[in-house]
Formats: structure tokens, sequence, C-alpha cells
């Protein structure tokens, strides 16, 4: 009862306090009376994951796991887009230094977010394709709304997703079931995502959303706070590790790929497919 008092608290738009707006692309608003984070990616028109919204994400969640807040709820300002993933054009004919730069931010906020001490919870409010399925499936709940797609379509563009992308796809999905939707660079539409666990609930609106995720970071208002982190990162730590012993060659084998002139011809051809998409409209 008292966490379903708190989410609608959340949800209703109760007492707000906007802690802090200084990032350009991200917001972060913690509820005065629930303390909980709301964490807001605003970078249209896709949320494209690059440099700066990479930066911005890991400031925000640092500035969550700072101001003490009872959880973080990650979410989008666009009515139908969570993430995109990557920004493409970070890999397309990239700049070799800012390309480095930009694939070191993603290894950095994918640590953050997943070894947050805090609760996580993803309110998919829109489509939420690779890194956009990442950041969704580093957090710890995940509820989205219908009529949108999520998945690690990564094959489909010719690219191997990374272990650490698999790591936290395997922390939400049967490995069996993991294997094949990677495999075949699988789009789970929302309804699909719930049946195979994906996503652990839906709802009808971003609001509705925000309150169930608020709902569950409600579960643990009676658990001890750092036997509770400690716990989450007992189960993270192999996973997080993992990146970390191996961040070097992963920064490496990535600049590898994108330097491949196949690959800088598939992703052309995908971005071209995108605009023409968008013209025929
Ligand atoms: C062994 C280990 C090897 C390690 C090596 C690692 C190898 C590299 C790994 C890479 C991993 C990559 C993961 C990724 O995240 S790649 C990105 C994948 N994302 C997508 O495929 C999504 C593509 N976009 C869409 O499907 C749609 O845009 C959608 C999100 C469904 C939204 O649709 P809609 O609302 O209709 O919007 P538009 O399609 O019209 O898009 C509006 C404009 O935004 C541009 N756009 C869209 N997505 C991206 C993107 N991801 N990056 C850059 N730009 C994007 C689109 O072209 C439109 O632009 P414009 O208005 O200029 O025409």
């Amino acid at each position: 009862m008292l966490h379903t008092n708190l989410s609608r608290l959340l949800a209703s738009g109760g007492p707000k306090r906007l802690i802090s707006t200084v990032n350009k692309l991200t917001t972060v608003e913690v509820n005065d009376k629930t303390g909980i984070a709301i964490l807001t990616m605003n970078r249209p028109p896709v949320n494209g994951l690059n440099l700066e919204l990479l930066q911005d994400l890991k400031s925000s969640i640092d500035e969550i796991e700072g101001n003490k807040s009872r959880g973080l709820i990650l979410t989008s300002s666009s009515p139908t887009i969570f993430s995109a993933g990557l920004d493409i054009l970070e890999m397309y004919k990239p700049d070799m230094d800012r390309c480095r730069a930009f694939w070191s931010q993603l290894q950095e906020t994918w640590l953050a977010l997943y070894g947050s001490s805090v609760p996580t919870a993803a309110a998919i409010n829109g489509h939420s394709p690779a890194g956009g399925c990442l950041l969704a499936t580093s957090c710890e709940y995940r509820v989205m709304v219908p009529k949108f797609t999520i998945g690690l379509n990564e094959t489909q563009l010719g690219m191997i997703a990374p272990q650490w992308f698999m790591s936290a796809f395997l922390s939400v999905l049967p490995q069996r079931e993991a294997e094949r939707a990677l495999n075949q660079g699988r789009m789970f539409t929302t309804e699909e995502a719930l049946r195979v666990g994906l996503i652990d609930e839906t709802a009808n609106s971003k609001e509705e959303a925000i309150e169930k995720c608020a709902a569950f970071i409600g579960t643990f208002a009676k658990v001890n706070p750092l036997a509770r982190s400690l716990t989450k990162q007992q189960f993270r730590a192999a996973d997080l590790q993992q990146l970390k012993n191996g961040r070097k060659e992963d920064l490496e084998k990535f600049l590898f790929t994108v330097s491949q002139p196949a690959l800088q011809k598939g992703l052309g051809i995908y971005l071209e497919g995108l605009k023409k998409k968008v013209k025929k409209q």
C-alpha cells in the first residue's frame, strides 16, 4: 500500500523539485516526497547515443548516486522513441579520435548504469533498438508502452554486439532465447517482449510506466539499502569486471570493426534506407 501511494504521488506530479538541468541532453528530477529520480534523455529526434548524450547520461547517473536518491527511473522526452541506440553518425566515416572517445564513454556510461548502487528501472516510452535496448536491459526493471519495439538488432547492421551488450541481455533473458534473438537481430514488439520476459510489465502511457517503475523501486523501501546494493553488485560483479579487465581490447576491436570498408559500406546503405523512409512519408 505504501509503495502504491508513493508511486501514485510520483506519477500524479506531486511535489517535484527539479534538482538539475545542468546537462544539455538529460534532465534529473527528484521527487521530494519519494526520493526517486527520473532521468530523462532529451536529444531529438531519436535520442541517438552520441558522445555528448553518453557524457550527460554518465554525469546524471553520478549525480543521482551522489544525491542519495532512492532509485533511478530512465525514460525519454520523445513521445515515440526511448532511444534509437548508438548514433550511427559516430561510426560512419568517423574521426578516429572522436570515435575512440565515443566508445570509451559508452563503456564508462554502461559501467555506471549497470553497476549503479541505487535501484534502477526503465520506463520505455518508445522504440528501443540496439543501444536503447542495452540501456533498458542494464536497469533492474522494465515497463514498456504498447506498439513499440525493443531488441538487439546489431546483426541486421552487419555488426556483432560486444560481450557486455550480451551480458545485460542475458541478465534478463534465458540463454537460449537471448542467443536466438541476437543471432537473428530480432526486434520484439511490446507484447512479444513481455511474453519472453525482456520487459517486466506493460503500461498504457509514459506516466503509468513511471508509476509502475516507482512501485518496483518502492518494493525495496523496507530493505536495508547497503545489503540490497551489495547484493546487486555481487550479482553483476563478473559482468562488470569482464569489461573492466578488457576495456582496451574491446575498444581496439571496435575501432578495427568500424574501420573496415565493408562495414562502412553497410552503414552507408543503412543510413540511406533510414533517410529514404523519411522522404516516402
Ligand atoms: C567481437 C566484438 C566486436 C566488438 C566490435 C563492436 C562492433 C560495433 C558494435 C556496435 C553496436 C551498435 C549498436 C547500435 O546501437 S547501432 C544503432 C542501431 N539503431 C538502429 O538500427 C535504429 C535505427 N532507427 C530506426 O529504426 C528508426 O529511426 C526508429 C528509431 C524506429 C525511429 O523511427 P522514426 O520515428 O520513423 O524516425 P526516423 O527513422 O524517421 O528517424 C529520424 C531521423 O533520425 C535518424 N536516425 C534514426 N536512428 C538513428 C541512429 N541510430 N543513428 C543516427 N541517426 C539515426 C534518421 O536517419 C532520421 O534522420 P533525418 O531526419 O536526417 O533523415
